[in-house]
């Protein structure tokens, strides 16, 4: 196997110790609503602007058919005083709006912030997406008589009316919901089969659910809230169903609609997050797991917001996941690219694409405990002072299937990799980690993709894939393997590099492909699946605990015998 390494120069970033100066002193400082331009976000009237104007896309969607229409608007956004915008997006997941509970925290945790006007993005319940997946495939097989009877079924009912029942709103509010749950999944025993499409139907009674019920319980508490399902207020994406992209046209049209219902009858947003609905089939789509993140920070963009907090239930985003070595720790600064490559390559606190609207729209992001909300949490901004970082966190990603590529030299190198992508560009999968050489080429697949398709089609995919190349190269095909990325600061290769790989050494593990990723944040390095967390632990002793295993002198069985020695 060929592996190539390019270490290429990294401009250190300029500090952003003037923002974090601020945001130390007050945790949501007004100052910084001014902090950027109007200009750079035409639609939005910020500040004690009175009226604005502006091009906006309006898309409408009849049955298969998109009409983008341009159209001159004038918004006219009359603020009356500065204090009156919505301020900031905060996002709650599913284990921060779990239980009646949890509700009652979040909204305690909400109105504990009396100067924010945020908008609320939320989750579905608890692990009620898994249930709704769940139920999903049971129907297919228990036949329609015995649907009521499916057991996730019943829990999501009881879940949802306790709640309800708890928090002492109308039941009659998902009463409609439960029912077309229900529905559906008699349609589904009945037609035997669970599309991508009914998927994403399916799941998206989780968010419709959760947030009806959160938003009556605000209004209870006297705080008037509005209820919006993401698919009705501008939310246009792909009709990749269960991963779904947003499409530009989605900003001017979400941020026409919570405006203008802002403006003309203030009511705080409570967003379903994850959902959206598909161009050209209007059917509602969901963003891929995780997605209520992307939500949030789309609306952040949308509405050029001061901030986006996203409300976990761990202390920011950690060092490595807690559920692998539970004494990681939080990590106070991030940058856009930093948070972006970790969730890319497995972390699964944020989701791969949320940060892209943050980064567009230049907007922080906060990452939080809902539990614990004293915890300062993690700050993710476009830049920061790298100057003392050196690794900021350890991500995982399982289960990766790997392709050692060599040609037989029957096309020249363009025309080699240029033939090696084609495949994979036709074949609609995408590569995560490559090293090559002028005739090699060392790549991983991206799971991601191939999850979201049935199990036989990957595996024909796989063996299609094989063959294809196979015209043009000799492949080697390696599953169960796992990337370790370690992201931090790569202008420090060198160091990173061998303290990692004098851990890696000590444990006798032969790392099978190495790759720094253009972001230059992020160096990955693919070893065995069962291999793979024992290396992270290492790892995160050695960079976080300085728990640095001794130098080794290879005796030809690779493992070393722990005296040191010059490597
Ligand atoms: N590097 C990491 N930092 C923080 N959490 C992580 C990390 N890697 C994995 N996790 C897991 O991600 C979980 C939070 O993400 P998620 O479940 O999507 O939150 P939510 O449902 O609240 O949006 C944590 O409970 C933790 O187990
Ligand atoms: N409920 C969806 C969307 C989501 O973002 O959830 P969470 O915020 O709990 O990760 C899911 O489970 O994928």
């Amino acid at each position: 196997m060929a592996a190539a390494l390019h270490f290429g120069g990294v401009k250190t970033p300029p500090s952003i110790a003037a923002k974090e100066t601020l945001q130390s002193q007050s945790l949501w400082p007004q100052q910084l609503r001014f902090a950027t331009s109007v200009a750079s976000r035409p639609f939005l009237c910020r500040s004690f602007k009175t009226s604005c104007s502006s091009r906006v896309l309006k898309v409408s969607c009849e049955a298969a058919n998109l009409d983008v229409l341009e159209k001159n608007v004038t918004a006219t956004v009359n603020a009356g005083s500065s204090g009156s915008q919505l301020t900031c997006v905060m996002k709650f997941g599913g284990s921060s709006v779990a239980s009646s509970e949890r509700m009652r925290e979040v909204a305690d945790l909400i109105l504990s912030f009396p100067n924010e006007r945020p908008v609320i993005v939320l989750s579905a319940m608890g692990k009620t997406t898994n249930k709704l997946l769940l139920a999903g495939e049971k129907a297919v097989t228990c036949g329609v008589t015995n649907v009521s009877c499916i057991e996730e079924l019943s829990f999501i009912k009881d879940l949802h009316i306790r709640t309800m029942n708890e928090l002492g709103v109308d039941k009659a509010i998902i009463d409609k919901h439960l029912e077309d749950l229900e529905q559906l999944l008699k349609g589904i025993a009945m037609m035997k089969e669970l599309t991508p499409r009914t998927r994403d139907y399916l799941v998206s009674f989780g968010e419709c659910m959760s947030t009806r019920i959160f938003a009556a319980y605000m209004n209870t508490l006297g705080v008037k809230a509005r209820q919006y399902d993401a698919f009705d207020i501008g939310f246009i994406t792909t009709d990749d169903f269960t991963n779904a992209d947003i499409l530009e046209a989605t900003y001017p049209a979400v941020a026409k609609r919570l405006y203008d219902d802002w403006i003309s009858d203030p009511a705080i947003p409570i967003v379903t997050g994850f959902l959206g609905k598909g161009w050209r089939t209007c059917a509602v789509t969901t963003l891929g797991r995780g997605g209520s993140d992307l939500t949030a920070t789309t609306i952040g963009k949308a509405l050029g917001l001061r901030e986006i907090q996203v409300w976990k239930d761990v202390d920011g985003v950690l060092t490595c996941d807690p559920n692998i070595y539970p004494n990681a720790h939080p990590v106070p600064y991030l940058t856009f690219d930093e948070a972006a490559e970790l969730a890319y390559f497995g972390a699964q606190v944020l989701h791969p694409q949320s940060m892209r609207p943050a980064r567009e729209g230049d907007i922080p992001v906060r990452v939080k405990n809902s539990y614990n909300r004293n915890a300062s949490g993690t700050l993710i901004t476009k830049t920061r002072d790298m100057t003392k970082a050196v690794l900021t966190s350890i991500v995982l990603k399982r289960n990766v299937t790997t392709l050692d590529i060599v040609s037989t030299r029957m096309l020249g190198s363009f025309g080699f990799l240029a033939k090696v992508f084609s495949i994979f560009a036709d074949l609609g999968i995408s590569v995560d980690v490559v090293a090559t050489s002028e005739v090699s080429i060392s790549l991983t697949l991206d799971p991601s993709k191939l999850w979201s398709r049935e199990l036989i089609q990957q595996a024909s995919e796989l063996d299609h894939v094989v063959e294809e190349l196979e015209k043009i190269a000799v492949v080697n095909l390696l599953q169960k393997r796992s990337i370790i990325s370690l992201i931090g600061n790569v202008q420090r290769s060198s160091l990173i590099l061998e303290k990692a790989f004098r851990v890696l050494r000590s444990l006798g593990v032969n790392v099978q492909m190495i790759s720094q990723g253009a972001s230059k944040v992020n160096i990955s390095l693919v070893v065995d699946d069962d291999e793979a967390e024992q290396c992270v632990r290492a790892l995160h002793s050695a960079f976080f605990e300085n728990d640095l295993p001794e130098l080794v002198i290879d005796r030809g069985n690779g493992k070393g015998n722990g005296s040191p020695s010059g490597l």
